[in-house]
């Protein structure tokens, strides 16, 4: 069998997955925690068992330690695991990368010159690199978040700044969760209630107007059009847009003048917007299933919270029908997106307007499968818009994309 390990490294953590690209089937996964921290543990399933241990992990050297012995517990030695490519999440490509690219010295230095561009992020995807490459004598491939977006319209991805300042250091929309929005609008097209609608309809797939909400710990929206991003809500670094787990999204820039006249550091100000802001900042809490049990107990904070996190959704599905001319199907995905059925009908509820609706039995049913949630209508109007929850899985596209590379190369 020929595999792929897919890491996603952050800034304390090392998520991993050994899969089959061919198939979709998941070997292992697994998940390093508190890397460089006090309290490191390590999360793995293999062949349907859980195992959870608590280890010091100093680095990312001893992390892939770690992985490698686990590989060898689960029966799997990494030697023996017909791994014929690494498949690397890398947040920020810039302007430099616009797909998938195999990893060499030149490639590991372009990454660590995009440093500036995302310090919470790149620092850890190219340790994860340096380490592995070490570790593991195959290609590795840098698979980047921006990659979906480099070609948005430059209306979409152009500030309206002194364009000297922006070319300089490079501030435009970048856009993130890319994998993600490809994968799941690919599967949205494909989806047979889509092909059959656009079919009903007389039209080709270049017109279906989509809009993706990816909604984890980091959310996103985007809008495609036939496949093609037309905007996307996270801009230069990936803290504009949403209401996030801890991040604040969209705020008046301002405010970091205001605060920075007030004796806070840029630095303060930094940590403040992406790790202490967002539903965190509002309710004390950033998991969305320990939000709604804070709402259900009449926690006024929490309701906030959420009212905000709500609000800013329904602005931007708005916002992206008048980017598309109107929409042929809203989709959640994420960890908040494809389980959260309040957050769901939260957004669609409002947006009747939009010709949107939501079937509350469909919508709360419990399934891992692509659906649609919307009403059916026993025959349906032209033009009635879809609503579906797609999972998403990055770290399968992450490997698809990974081995294709290496078939072709
Ligand atoms: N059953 C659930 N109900 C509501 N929210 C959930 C549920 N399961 C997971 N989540 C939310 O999903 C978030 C994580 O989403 P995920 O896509 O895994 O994020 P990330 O990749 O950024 O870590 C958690 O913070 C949690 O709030
Ligand atoms: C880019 C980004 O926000 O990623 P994550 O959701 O994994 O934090
Ligand atoms: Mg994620």
């Amino acid at each position: 069998m020929s595999t792929v390990l897919v890491l996603n490294s952050g800034s304390s953590s090392l998520k991993y997955q050994l899969l089959d690209p061919a198939t979709g089937e998941v070997i292992i996964t697994g998940i390093v925690e508190r890397i460089g921290q006090e309290g490191g543990s390590v999360t793995q399933k293999a062949n349907g068992e859980k195992l959870e241990r608590e280890l010091p992990v100093p680095d990312y050297r001893e992390a892939l330690a770690i992985l490698g012995r686990l590989f060898t517990e689960a029966g799997m030695p990494l030697t023996e695991a017909g791994i014929t490519a690494v498949g690397h999440r890398v947040v920020h490509g810039g302007d430099v990368f616009s797909a998938p690219t195999l990893v060499d010295d030149d490639v590991v230095a372009a990454i660590r010159d995009l440093i500036p561009l995302a310090p919470l992020h790149n620092p850890a995807n190219l340790t994860g690199i340096e380490v592995a490459r070490e570790f593991l004598d195959v290609p590795h491939v840098a698979v980047f978040d921006t990659a979906f977006f480099a070609d948005l319209p430059a209306a979409a991805s152009t500030y309206a700044l002194d364009r000297k300042v922006a070319a300089e250091h490079g501030v435009r929309r970048y856009g993130f969760h890319g994998t993600s929005h490809q994968f799941v609008s690919d599967a949205v097209a494909a989806h047979p209630a889509v092909v059959a609608k656009l079919a009903a309809e007389g039209r080709g797939p270049e017109t279906l107007r989509q809009v993706v909400l990816h909604l984890g710990n980091g959310a996103s929206a985007s809008a495609i059009l036939g496949g093609r991003p037309m905007d996307t809500s996270m801009g230069l670094t990936p803290l504009e847009g949403l209401v996030m787990g801890t991040r604040s999204g969209d705020i008046d820039p301002g405010v970091v003048f205001h605060l920075m006249r007030g004796g806070m550091s840029g630095e303060d100000v930094d940590t403040l917007l992406n790790k202490q802001s967002g539903v965190l900042g509002l309710s004390g809490v950033s998991d969305m299933r320990e939000l709604r049990r804070l709402v259900a107990d009449g926690d006024a904070d929490a309701r906030l919270a959420r009212d905000v996190y709500l609000h800013r959704l329904r602005k931007y599905v708005g916002a992206y029908a008048a980017v598309l001319g109107g929409i042929d199907v809203l989709t959640f995905t994420a960890g908040v997106g494809e389980n959260d059925h309040t957050v769901r009908s939260g957004v669609v509820r409002e947006l009747k307007f939009l010709g949107l609706t939501i079937d509350p039995a469909a919508n709360e049913a419990a399934s891992g499968e692509a659906r649609v949630i919307s009403v059916r209508p026993q025959v349906e109007p032209a033009g009635t818009p879809l609503v579906m929850v797609v999972p998403t899985n990055e770290e399968l596209a992450i490997a698809r994309q990974a081995a294709a590379l290496v078939a072709a190369g």
